[in-house]
């Protein structure tokens, strides 16, 4: 008699080209997708969840169902991202706070929670700039990738997580990851998209094992600060991803205040008294500038709603 097989639950740590990786107890399963998820416009997604039938001896799997999203995005294409580490020189090249903003404000959006890591320490003094998102409310790591600290740190946190490392250009990522993951870092696609291999195909996520159940999701896409640029949050959304300005919630004097230019609001009493950076407040107002200029049919293209 032949054995029935079970269904499995399983993490995709790689699409491509149809075929899904799924892993289960530590075995990778390659699988296709059922043929319903093509027909539903479904894509599965490198982070998912999914439930599929493993097929024989780890080859000709079918992916059955994904299960409940917490998040999406679409370039780079991943779900469930947990968190996403900022990486950021303090010099060489210095922070642009609104390139910044703008990954923190999308990272809210998706609920993935942004930690910063301030690089080159050694060569400049961070503590300012460190202060800034400390005080907003978030976690800020600052190192030395010459004598790096907090890596233990680092590691722990991603533990159990699915987790991603954006930075721009010459912050010192890649000095950062093969500190981290000195076994890893061989064949991340940062490393790959260097050498020259995969530039000409399509963007896609590999999951990597970083150990302790967590996985660090590396793909080209994660190189630069971009993606921000792919996500449209309407004006009305943009408050509630500046988390420095919920105490504020409600006490404005107008309903519906847009914390740009009323009388009687209170995020902007609370930038004039210092409460709330003014930088901070800056990005704000120029990315409610920026969504005022959406039109609906742009937020209705870019917004898929998440399917549960
Ligand atoms: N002094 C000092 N130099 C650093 C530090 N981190 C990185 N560097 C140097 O900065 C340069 C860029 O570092 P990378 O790790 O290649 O930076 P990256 O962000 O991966 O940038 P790309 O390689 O261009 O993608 C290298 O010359 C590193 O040696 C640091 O904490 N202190
Ligand atoms: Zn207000």
């Amino acid at each position: 008699m032949t054995q029935r097989l079970e269904t499995k639950t399983g993490r995709i740590v790689k699409a491509i080209a149809g075929f899904y990786y799924c892993m289960a107890d530590g075995v990778l399963y390659e699988c296709r997708g059922r043929g319903a998820f093509r027909k539903n416009e479904i894509t599965p997604l490198a982070g998912d969840l999914v439930e599929f039938f493993p097929g024989e001896e780890q080859k000709g799997g079918t992916v059955t169902a994904i299960l409940p999203r917490k998040n999406e995005l679409v370039r780079p294409p991943v779900a469930n991202l947990d968190q996403l580490f900022l990486v950021i020189s303090i010099c060489d090249p210095v922070p642009n706070m609104q390139v910044i903003d703008k990954m923190i404000t999308v990272c809210e959006y998706k609920h993935i929670e942004p930690v910063l890591i301030v690089t080159k320490i050694d060569l400049a003094d961070a503590s300012s700039f460190c202060r800034v998102y400390e005080q907003a409310g978030f976690q800020v790591l600052s190192l030395s990738n010459e004598e790096p600290q907090h890596l233990d740190t680092i590691r722990q946190m991603m533990a159990g997580k699915i987790s991603a490392f954006a930075g721009n250009t010459g912050v010192g990522k890649s000095s950062l990851l093969n500190n981290l993951f000195p076994s890893l870092c061989v064949d991340t696609g940062e490393i790959s998209q260097k050498l020259g291999r995969g530039r000409h195909t399509t963007r896609h996520v590999t999951l990597y094992d970083a150990g302790g159940g967590g996985f660090i999701a590396d793909t080209p896409g994660f190189g630069t600060m971009e993606i921000g640029q792919y996500e449209l949050i309407r004006k009305e959304e943009l408050a509630g991803c500046f988390r420095e300005f919920s105490p504020y919630e409600g006490a404005c004097r107008f309903v519906g205040c847009s914390h740009t230019a009323e009388k009687g609001c209170a995020v902007r009493e609370a930038v004039a008294d210092g409460v709330i950076d003014k930088h901070r407040y800056e990005s704000y107002c120029a990315f409610y500038e920026q969504a005022k200029q959406l039109k609906d049919w742009e937020i209705k293209k870019m917004k898929k709603p998440l399917r549960r």
